[in-house]
């Protein structure tokens, strides 16, 4: 596991966003845990593969829903990605996604849940449930956004 010099955690947030709400999710969290003295690296998700993912002990997806008509709801840059994550081994990391959907559509930021069920596949561990935003963060979202982290950290110093 790769660990700092003070024995802390490192984490890396990939995120796929259209308009920017989910970037801002990121962001949050990044700050969250850093705040938290997480060293946290955040990355686009096209700029990124899966396997980044084996160098960090805490691992985000943030990822918008888009529903095209089809069966897809995945990002269409996330879907290579989320097959490469499903194939991976994540024993001994904690996960824990988010991102913005629109409750106007049935299928509610349906990709949190999608993400969250790759790094299962992936056998990494669920470190706090999926934080789901409408649209934009609100006050109460930020707030969700650093409870998640505050799991995440709790939950990797459980496996550390
Ligand atoms: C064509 C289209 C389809 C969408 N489909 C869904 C959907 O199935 N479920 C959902 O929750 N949001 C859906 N959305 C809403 C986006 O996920 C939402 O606007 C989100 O805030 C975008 O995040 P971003 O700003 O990070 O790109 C859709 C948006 C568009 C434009």
């Amino acid at each position: 596991m790769t660990k700092t010099e003070e024995n802390m955690a490192t984490a890396k947030i990939v995120y796929a966003s259209m308009t920017g709400n989910t970037q801002e999710i990121a962001e949050i969290v990044q700050e969250a845990l850093e705040d938290r003295g997480v060293p946290t690296e955040l990355t686009e998700m096209s700029q990124a593969v899966a396997a980044d993912f084996a160098d960090a002990d805490i691992c985000v997806v943030a990822a918008y829903t888009y529903s095209d008509g089809g069966p897809g709801l995945l990002p269409e840059e996330g879907e290579d990605f989320y097959d490469d994550l499903r194939a991976l081994d994540l024993s001994g990391k904690v996960f824990g996604t988010t991102g913005s959907g629109d409750r106007f559509y049935d299928d509610f930021a349906t990709a949190v849940d999608m993400f969250a069920d790759a790094f299962t596949a992936a056998g990494a561990t669920k470190g706090a449930e999926g934080v789901k935003v409408d649209l934009a963060a609100e006050a109460e979202d930020i707030d969700n956004l650093e409870i998640f982290a505050d799991q995440l950290i709790a939950a990797a110093a459980k496996l550390a």
